[in-house]
Parts: C-alpha cells; sequence; structure tokens
C-alpha cells in the first residue's frame, strides 16, 4: 500500500518553473533518494511533501489524507530534515528534542535515547549556538525522530559533513527498519546505498523512476542521469539546459537571499 501519494505536482515561483508536474508513489517502508544536477528540483519537491511549501498544482496525500489541504494530524505522520536545521540556537541540544515532544504530546524519555542514537548523548546539554554544522545537524535528525513519523524527509542528509558526522547519520538512516525515507541528494553514493528507488530529476520534471538495484555501480547511476540529461540521441539539449539551470539556480539563490521570500 502507498503511504506517500505525489499526483500532478508542479511549483511555480512567479513566471519560473520550480518542480513541473511530477507523480510518483512510495509504498510503506520504502525508500527513495532523489537526484540531480543544482536546480532540478529537489529541495522544491521536498519542501512541498514536508509542508513548507504549497504545490501551485497538484495532490500529495500521505495515507490516504491529502497533505495539501491537510490537517496538523497528517503532517504528524512525517519528520523532516532540512537543509537549515531550524533548531533553537540558545536552548540546548535535549531542550530542542523536548520542546518538539511536547509539541506532538510524546513521552519526553524519546529524547535522551535519540540523543544517544546520533551519538550526542554527552552533549545534550550543551546549547545549539556551540555546536559545529554536523552536530546541528545530528540533532536535526535526532529531533525529526521524536515524534516516530511514518515518513522521514531529508534533503541533504550529508552535505557539510565529516567522516565521524557521516558515518553516524548512515548508521542512523540504515537502522531506520520499516520507515519510509525519500531524501535528496548529491551523494550517489550513499543515496544508492540507502534507497530502494532512484528518482532522477532534471530542471523541475521527475525524468525517471528506478530501481536502485538496477545500477551495478554509482558509476552506472550516473551515466544514466548523464544519458538521460542529453535527451534523445545526438541531442546536447540536456547537457546545456544543465549548465544554463545551474547558473539560473545561482542567481535565483542570490535573489532569494536578497528578498529573503520565497514567492
Ligand atoms: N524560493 C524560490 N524563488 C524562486 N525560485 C526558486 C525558489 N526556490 C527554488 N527556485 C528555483 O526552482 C528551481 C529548483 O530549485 P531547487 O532548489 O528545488 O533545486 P535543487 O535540485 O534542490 O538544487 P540544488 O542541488 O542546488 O540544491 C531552481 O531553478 C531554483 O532557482
Amino acid at each position: 500500500m502507498s503511504i506517500v501519494s505525489v499526483a500532478g505536482v508542479s511549483k511555480r515561483f512567479g513566471a519560473h518553473v520550480g518542480v513541473s508536474d511530477v507523480s510518483f508513489r512510495l509504498a510503506d517502508g520504502e525508500r527513495a533518494v532523489v537526484v540531480g544536477a543544482n536546480g532540478a528540483g529537489k529541495t522544491t519537491l521536498i519542501r512541498m511533501l514536508a509542508s513548507l511549501s504549497r504545490p501551485t498544482s497538484g495532490e500529495i496525500e500521505i495515507g490516504s489524507e491529502s497533505l495539501v489541504d491537510g490537517r496538523a494530524g497528517v503532517r504528524s505522520r512525517i519528520g523532516v530534515l532540512t537543509h537549515e536545521t531550524m533548531l533553537y540556537e540558545d536552548l540546548t541540544a535535549r531542550e530542542n528534542l523536548r520542546l518538539h515532544a511536547r509539541l506532538h504530546g510524546v513521552e519526553e524519555s524519546v529524547c535522551g535515547e535519540l540523543l544517544e542514537t546520533v551519538g550526542l548523548a554527552e552533549r545534550g546539554s550543551e546549547r545549539v549556538a556551540g555546536f559545529s554544522h554536523g552536530m546541528g545537524k545530528r540533532v536535526a535528525l535526532a529531533r525529526a525522530l521524536v515524534h516516530d513519523p511514518d515518513v522521514l524527509l531529508l534533503d541533504e542528509p550529508y552535505t557539510g559533513l565529516d567522516r565521524a558526522s557521516l558515518d553516524r547519520i548512515e548508521a542512523v538512516l540504515e537502522d531506520l527498519d520499516d520507515r519510509t525515507v525519500l531524501a535528496a541528494t548529491h551523494d550517489l553514493e550513499r543515496g544508492v546505498r540507502l534507497a530502494d528507488r532512484v528518482l532522477f530529476m532534471n530542471d523541475g520534471r521527475l525524468i525517471e523512476d528506478a530501481s536502485a538495484d538496477r545500477f551495478a555501480s554509482v558509476e552506472a547511476a550516473l551515466e544514466r542521469y548523464e544519458q538521460l540529461c542529453r535527451g534523445p540521441a545526438g541531442s546536447e539539449r540536456g547537457a546545456s539546459d544543465r549548465s544554463g539551470n545551474e547558473n539560473r539556480s545561482r542567481n535565483q539563490n542570490q535573489n532569494r537571499n536578497e528578498n529573503g521570500s520565497e514567492e
């Protein structure tokens, strides 16, 4: 049975398309990784699934409840780790988790267990402001799991981490049992290791939804992505689109920072 259903979802930013008519389903317990060049639409897709941004059109369901028009109940089935950790810097790691537990009506004892899981049991009483990026990410991953969500959404879980944090985060994710996971990453090697399915995106579109088993190696997956982006035989459209998209992404990220708003 599908727990995540994305049907014809698009997101426009003014005249610009961030995600275009994307549809896929994830079965209960399935793990998928979203890969694509800069500006492909990965973060935009994850943000819509996390209810941090509304689709311009299309429908997203968790279980059989609409997320787009849904109540808080449906959102509590989701745990999110975004680019920005969105932690309260003046609170300790434990206080950040406890706050989240209280919001979700969950026993606070789980917070200590999760700090241990992410390797921060000893640092739980320290303010997050003094944490490194990798430590913050580990706290944010623990927070995403506090309310025991059915679906875990991860945006670049491996970016900007040292070896110890990378290993820890990878171990936590591998150990998630039957939770459904959707992760956007540039780290194809770890992504393919984590996932059952690989969703390739380019220019806002889902261009292939493949079983991870299909790729004998990371190189094979990368080759497939390059091939898909090149488009029909002999066409160089994809390659030039991709570099154009990277520039566009850079410019727009700059605009986003300057404007400080999304839409
Ligand atoms: N808030 C926004 N305002 C305007 N355009 C946006 C906004 N968010 C995303 N976009 C545009 O939508 C497209 C998809 O961006 P998105 O951040 O989802 O890509 P991505 O695949 O996550 O890229 P990256 O790998 O660089 O993180 C890009 O062209 C981007 O510039």
